[in-house]
Order: structure tokens, then C-alpha cells, then sequence
């Protein structure tokens, strides 16, 4: 391992026309980190993963993997990836596929440890046109891994599927982070994103809008919630408390957004106006939104765990 970073974008930008789909992109990712790029639709997600991996390339400034440029890291099977559009399902067995892909590469993964990373042991023998929607994106997943890459790239991995398949999914991408390699995968899904990523990078408009933890975007987005019973009192000071940034009353509630819950709380105690208190972290929907300034509707949430 070198120090470069895995994947870096500097200054990149890419134009369809007037749409500026990625625009002025400075990013840097260290070997090891699994990171998601999050957005909406049109964000720009597949257009920096095409970027990155030589499938296009930028108008302007550079995207280098792991120093050099993507085609050199591709062909050498450095990087693998799981791109959004379907192929036709082949008639072979999963084993079959993943060995004529191997062949393809100059120092492939084993077969058996591809299979075993991808979950896939039990149905090598198995024709692919004979699995599940969950099972053929794993499927997808071992052909990523077939070059035995460093670093693999997956656009929406999980569109489409249902929860457990998502969960066997997921499963099957940390074992193969968890060896030291790195994962950038785009997902228009807040929890999977916290869930499955060292880090998050937030895009909208082919521009960062943030890049941090899910902890440290929730932070970006205003800490959290205080609310508490106004018992008949006075209103005009709540403004004036440590952290607050905005007062909501509704009735006889009072309703504070706080950077420093913890102040904010210390302060209401000082003056006895804790009366039904209530503290709540900001969401991380409510700080993609305070982020991205756009309507829930705009957003995809994945559905509830059972
Ligand atoms: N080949 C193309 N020709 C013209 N416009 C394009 C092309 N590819 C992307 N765009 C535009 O560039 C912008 C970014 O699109 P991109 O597909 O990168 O977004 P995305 O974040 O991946 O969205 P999604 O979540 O829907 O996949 C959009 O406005 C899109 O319409």
C-alpha cells in the first residue's frame, strides 16, 4: 500500500449541456475508508462514478485511483464495480460466470473466496437466471470482486431490494471492507448510508454539501430538539438561551432548536422550565434536509426493518 489515496477527484467537473453534473469535485479518500456518496436524484453520484472510473472523462480537472489514472487501476483489476443497469441474466452457473470473469483479469480473486464473500457458496452451482433479485446483486457483487480489487465501486447497490436482501448485501460488503479495502458506494438511503460508512459525503448539484460522519452531519445540521411545557410563563427570553437557534411555540409548548442541547437544557434548569422537558437529537433525515434544503417528498427511505 502506497499513501496515496484510493480515489481522489480534483477539481473535476462534467457538463451535459447546460446541466453541470459534477462541478468542481475535490474529494480524497484513503485506502481502508468506506465511504457513501448520498443524494438525490440527479445529485450526481453516477455521473463522479463514471469519472472515476475512466468510463468518462472530466471537462476540467482530474480523477486520479490510487495515484494514476482510472484506466491503468481498472485494467489491472485494482478497482471493481457494480454499476446501476442490469444485464441480461446469463445461462450458466454462478461458479461458471465467476471463473470465466477471473480469467479475465491477472491476478484474479480465487473463485471459492469470491462465492464466500459474496455469500455465495451454497449456490455456485446454481444457473443464475434461477436466483432471487437479492441474490443476482450478490452475484453482481463477486464479479466485482473477480479482478481480486483494492477498491470497489457500487452505484444504488441495494435499489430494488427487499430488506433481508439488503441486509445479505450489506453483510457480504463489510467482509470485504473489513479485509482493509475500500468501498465507495452511492445510496439515496440515509440510514444505509450511516449504517454501512465510515463516512458520508453529501452531493447535490455535483457539489459537496457535506462530508463527515452521520454524527457530524447531524451536528452540521443544528444538534436537537428541546421542548418543554411553558406553564403559563414568559416566551421573549427562550431566544436569548445558550445553543438555541430558533423558537417554535405551539399552544402552551415551547419547541428549541439547539446547537448545545446541553446548554440549552442547563439553562431552562437554572430557571426551573423544565416542566414534561423532552430532548431529541436532530434526525438524520432532518439534517440531509437542513442540508440540502428540499422537501421529505424529494427523499427515498428504505422500508421499516421488520
Ligand atoms: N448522458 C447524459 N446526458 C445528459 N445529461 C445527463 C447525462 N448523464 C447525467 N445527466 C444529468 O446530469 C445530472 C446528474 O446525473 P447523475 O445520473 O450523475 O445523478 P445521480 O445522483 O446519479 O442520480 P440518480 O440517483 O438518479 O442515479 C442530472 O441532471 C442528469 O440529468
Amino acid at each position: 500500500m502506497t499513501n496515496e489515496p484510493a480515489v481522489a477527484f480534483e477539481a473535476a467537473s462534467k457538463a451535459y449541456g447546460p446541466v453541470r453534473a459534477v462541478d468542481g469535485l475535490d474529494l480524497a479518500v484513503p485506502p481502508g475508508e468506506t465511504v457513501a456518496l448520498l443524494g438525490r436524484n440527479g445529485a450526481g453520484k453516477s455521473t463522479a462514478i463514471g469519472l472515476l472510473l475512466g468510463l468518462d472523462t472530466p471537462d476540467s480537472g482530474r480523477v486520479r485511483l490510487f495515484g494514476g489514472a482510472p484506466a491503468g487501476a481498472v485494467a489491472a483489476g485494482r478497482v471493481g464495480a457494480m454499476l446501476q443497469e442490469g444485464r441480461p441474466v446469463p445461462r450458466v452457473t454462478v461458479r461458471e460466470l465467476l471463473t470465466f470473469v477471473a480469467r479475465t483479469y491477472p491476478s484474479p480473486m480465487p473463485v471459492a473466496e469470491a462465492l464466500a464473500l459474496a455469500g455465495l457458496t451454497a449456490l455456485a452451482d446454481r444457473r443464475v437466471e434461477r436466483l432471487s433479485g437479492g441474490q443476482v446483486q450478490r452475484v453482481r457483487f463477486a464479479v466485482a470482486l473477480a479482478g481480486n480489487p483494492e477498491l470497489i465501486v457500487l452505484d444504488e447497490p441495494t435499489n430494488a431490494l427487499d430488506v433481508e436482501a439488503r441486509q445479505e448485501f450489506w453483510d457480504a460488503m463489510r467482509g470485504y471492507a473489513r479485509r482493509g479495502n475500500t468501498v465507495l458506494f452511492s445510496t439515496h438511503y440515509l440510514e444505509e448510508a450511516d449504517a454501512h460508512a465510515d463516512r458520508i459525503v453529501v452531493l447535490d448539484s455535483g457539489r459537496i454539501l457535506a462530508d463527515g460522519t452521520g454524527e457530524e452531519l447531524k451536528r452540521a445540521a443544528g444538534g436537537g430538539l428541546v421542548a418543554f411545557d411553558l406553564a403559563g410563563g414568559p416566551t421573549e427570553w427562550l431566544g436569548t438561551l445558550p445553543g438555541v437557534t430558533s423558537v417554535e411555540i405551539r399552544g402552551d409548548r415551547a419547541r428549541l432548536r439547539t446547537d448545545d442541547s446541553d446548554a440549552t437544557v442547563r439553562a431552562l434548569a437554572a430557571r426551573d422550565a423544565i416542566r414534561s422537558l423532552e430532548v431529541a437529537p436532530v434526525s438524520l433525515n432532518d439534517a440531509f434536509l437542513a442540508l440540502t434544503h428540499k422537501p421529505a417528498a424529494a427523499l427515498k427511505e428504505p422500508e421499516p426493518t421488520r
